[in-house]
């Protein structure tokens, strides 16, 4: 009954942290069956006090439809619907996260108590606190995440991945920057030209595939950017993407940034650049930076 305890001194902590909420992230509904039974055992009678709704709120977050019908019938709680069963905790936390500010539950300021488990395991294993200024950084990303269908999401969330761990290790201890132009292929292609023969021509590499990854830093110390299609075929290496130059980017980043900015202003595709110079992953959609991430300090989203 390790979830009973995993609740029991979630709510605690919680109380002595003086938490603004207590997140409860459930699939079936059982820990909340289990919070529920907490509840009202004498031990916790004390505890139970402070959880009035107007002190700490209780937020139970599911992704599972009939779950979240069944709780929206419940007291004294608040039950909230998210649209993603993701993989690992740091997205299910993040996703609660955004979701419960979306409908300003939570403010930037708020520190939380979250309990939750591994999806697969089916019971809890996990307390952490959040203070969720630091959370806002990856839910601008997860905002991004969150208007990709789900192909291009997978692309997208596969090469951001690539893209930390090529920032964070370098290659043979330099540091090597590079670009990856996601979606939008054909326009994508007609707005670029090769620097080389393309490495990647006849074969149907897949961005999913170790190998592939392996190939793609061998590669980073070429010239030029990997062009990926929404559902992950890396269809070209070495490529330069052509700049029409109506874009604004913050002073000191160079002509790999202005490209990966242009080539998402007059395209759909999103950019995803790497910067020799420190390793700083950045994101950029319809000429903008939505995200940036120094992967030394934090790899936050994806574990
Ligand atoms: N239009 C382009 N298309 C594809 N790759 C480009 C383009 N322009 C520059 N690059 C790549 O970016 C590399 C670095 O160029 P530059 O130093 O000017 O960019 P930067 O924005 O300062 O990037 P970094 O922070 O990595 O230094 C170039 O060697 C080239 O490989
Ligand atoms: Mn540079």
């Amino acid at each position: 009954m390790i979830s009973k305890y995993i609740i029991k001194h979630g709510i605690e902590l919680a109380y002595d942290i003086k938490a603004k909420a207590f997140l409860l992230f459930t699939e079936s509904g059982k820990s909340y069956e289990i919070l529920k039974s907490i509840k009202v055992e004498k031990s916790s009678k004390s505890i139970f006090k402070f959880l009035n709704i107007d002190k700490l709120k209780i937020i139970v977050i599911t992704p599972n439809i009939s779950t979240y019908n069944k709780l929206k019938n419940e007291k004294d709680i608040i039950p909230l619907y998210v649209r993603y069963k993701e993989e690992n905790r740091q997205m299910i936390i993040t996703s609660g996260v955004l979701q419960a500010i979306e409908q300003d539950l939570l403010k930037e300021k708020d520190t939380v108590v979250a309990v939750l488990g591994d999806p697969k395991l089916k019971m809890l294993d996990t307390i952490m606190v959040i203070n969720i200024r630091e959370h806002i950084k990856s839910l601008k990303i997860y905002k991004l995440l969150e208007t990709l269908d789900e192909k291009l999401r997978k692309t997208f969330k596969e090469v951001l991945k690539l893209a930390i761990e090529i920032g964070r290790e370098g290659r043979e201890g330099k540091q090597v920057g590079t670009i990856f132009v996601i979606g939008d292929t054909l326009n994508v292609m007609n707005n670029s030209k090769p620097l080389i023969l393309n490495p990647f021509a006849g074969h149907n590499a897949k961005i999913f595939d170790k190998d592939v990854k392996g190939t793609i830093k061998e590669l980073c110390s070429i010239d030029g950017a990997f062009i990926i299609t929404d559902d992950g075929k890396v269809v070209s290496a070495g490529r330069y993407l052509e700049t029409k130059g109506n874009v604004k980017l913050p002073s000191g980043l160079g002509a790999r940034h202005m490209a990966a900015a242009d080539i998402t202003k007059n395209t759909n595709a999103i950019a995803i650049t790497v910067s020799q110079s420190g390793g700083i992953v950045r994101v950029f959609k319809d000429g903008e930076i939505v995200f940036e991430l120094d992967p030394k300090k934090n790899a936050i989203l994806f574990d």
